[in-house]
């Protein structure tokens, strides 16, 4: 067997390649991106023969970097954006149409109609989600509908539904496996999150055939070995989670109370609650943390549509930084005197205000405020968000440890951004030694089901961390901004 681990991070910009030879490691890493395609307002798709190419492009990339074979690949954990879907052909392996992407909005109004019918108490309370065009369901019944002949194919077995995962597990074991792991399922919309189980009940509400869904693994399960002629050697794929979850296992937390944000373009926040789900009075979501040797966990979840996007918008849509990395160092300048807040509702808000009619808005302006106060306002605008779900999270969680909160992200290279986290929190923001968290947690699945690598507690020792943010903050300072954001959200609401 060889001594590598191989982790492909198949992202909604960009796939990825990367090569560990243990978890403290990174052999080699390759990436791509790929583009994207908005064929109407509020649509996003993906070209899955793209999604597959760079993913065959990145391995091989990745592997002539550092000069090895795939031979020397001992496993394969695989990690990706999560609720884009997908239909193929079973017999032809062919898709039926482009990918609608997690980010698309083209079935808004098939859930409102779910919602004014009642189903969504139902729907919440067995998948932990909310009735949202951002989950699969009613992207597969909006494709089942829109190709020809598509439906009754799907009836009679003849179409396979995947989300990212099973797409590229499919195409990497030259169609013998048609499979997904419990993370991924758990954010379909048809996946009973306590019973383990696709639900027949949400697949007959959302008009989804069960002949077309994967077998559901757990995320350490056996996914099938590779076909030579696709990378050149038989290789077990033996981790598979969704990219959140996957970072949160590289942050290495298992136990409840710990929890993880990543700073992308947007950020999504994640608090393992243990073995049982916990259900959110603030519109979080519950969703399945990881599922190994049988065992499942949960966690609670929040988005923030826009964390890095604000740090885009102050160097491309004001023209403030001329690159990302000026905006901390920018921000640092600003006046303590002044209190101007961004509330960066560009596409609305998401958790726990869901307010999708929102726009952004800037309170506090003056004459004295200049590129230093804005920038400083945008990257607040994260921390504030953050600490709105960390409070929605702890109110709808009181138990566990509550100890640590890992970041990581490309956002959270920013020292003063972290620096503000923890003031504005009040709690320290741990940042980790191996950045690449994702790829790291779909790498440690994958080498602990091999053997290859450390369980659990010892691989959770072996987390190193970069850097500790201590918060600083007098907290008369703290509650008096923190009021002053919440304000300002309380005036940029719709309703
Ligand atoms: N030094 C920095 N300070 C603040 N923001 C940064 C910095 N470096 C990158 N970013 C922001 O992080 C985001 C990129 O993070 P990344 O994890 O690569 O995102 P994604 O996976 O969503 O493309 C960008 O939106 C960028 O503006
Ligand atoms: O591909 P990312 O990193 O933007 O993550 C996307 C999420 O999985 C969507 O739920």
């Amino acid at each position: 067997m060889g001594d590598l681990i191989l982790a492909i991070d198949q992202g909604t910009t960009s796939t990825r390649a990367m090569l560990f030879s243990d978890p403290t490691r990174v052999v080699a890493v390759a990436q791509e991106e790929f583009a994207q395609s908005y064929p109407r307002s509020g649509w996003v798709e993906h070209d899955p023969e793209v999604l597959i190419e760079t993913m065959l492009r990145t391995v091989r990339d990745v592997l002539a970097r550092a000069r090895r074979e795939a031979g020397e690949i001992a496993a394969i954990g695989i990690t990706n954006q999560r609720e884009t879907t997908l239909i193929w052909d079973r017999t032809t392996g062919r898709p039926i149409a482009p990918a609608i992407v997690w980010q698309d909005r083209r079935t808004h109004a098939a859930c409102e109609r779910l919602r004014a019918e009642g189903a969504e108490p139902m729907v919440s309370a067995r998948t932990g989600l909310l009735l949202d065009p951002y989950f699969s369901a009613t992207k597969i019944a909006w494709m089942l509908d829109s190709v020809d002949g598509a439906r009754a194919a799907a009836e009679r077995g003849e179409l396979a539904f995947g989300t990212v995962d099973s797409w590229l597990i499919w195409r990497l074991t030259g169609g013998r496996v048609h499979a997904t792991d419990a993370t991924n399922a758990s954010r379909t919309l048809l996946f009973d999150i306590r019973a383990n189980a696709w639900d027949p009940e949400l697949c007959a509400l959302f008009g989804v055939p069960m002949a077309m869904l994967p077998e559901v693994r757990d995320s350490d399960g056996d996914f099938g070995t590779t076909d030579p002629a696709v990378i050149g050697a038989a290789i077990p794929i033996r981790g598979v989670a969704g990219d959140q979850q996957a970072a949160t296992l590289g942050q290495a937390c298992f136990r409840p109370g710990m929890m993880k944000a990543t700073y992308g373009t947007g950020a999504f926040v994640l608090l393992v609650t243990g073995d049982e789900p916990v259900a959110s009075s603030n519109r979080l979501l519950t969703t399945i943390a990881v599922r190994r040797g049988g065992r499942t966990r949960y966690a609670l979840e929040g988005a923030i549509f826009v964390a890095g996007a604000a740090v885009q918008w102050l160097r491309d849509g004001l023209g403030v930084v001329g690159h990302a990395a000026e905006s901390g160092p920018l921000a640092e300048r600003a006046d303590p005197a002044q209190d101007v807040y961004l509330v960066p509702a560009f596409t609305g808000l998401g958790a726990p205000h869901w307010d999708a009619e929102a726009r952004g808005a800037i309170f506090g302006l003056t004459r004295g405020t200049g590129p230093a106060e804005l920038a400083r306002a945008a990257l607040e605008s994260v921390c504030f968000q953050t600490g709105d779900l960390y409070a929605a999270m702890h109110e709808d969680f009181a138990g566990g440890e509550a100890t640590v909160l890992r970041a990581d992200g490309g956002m959270a290279v920013s020292d003063w951004t972290m620096q503000r986290l923890a003031d504005l929190l009040a709690h320290p923001v741990d940042r980790p030694a191996i950045a690449e968290t994702t790829a790291l947690g779909a790498a440690w699945l994958a080498g602990a089901a091999v053997g290859a690598w450390p369980d659990e507690d010892d691989f959770a020792r072996m987390w190193a961390r970069e850097r500790r943010f201590e918060p600083a903050m007098a907290e008369e300072e703290r509650l008096r901004r923190v009021e002053g954001w919440r304000d300002a959200v309380r005036r940029t609401l719709s309703g």
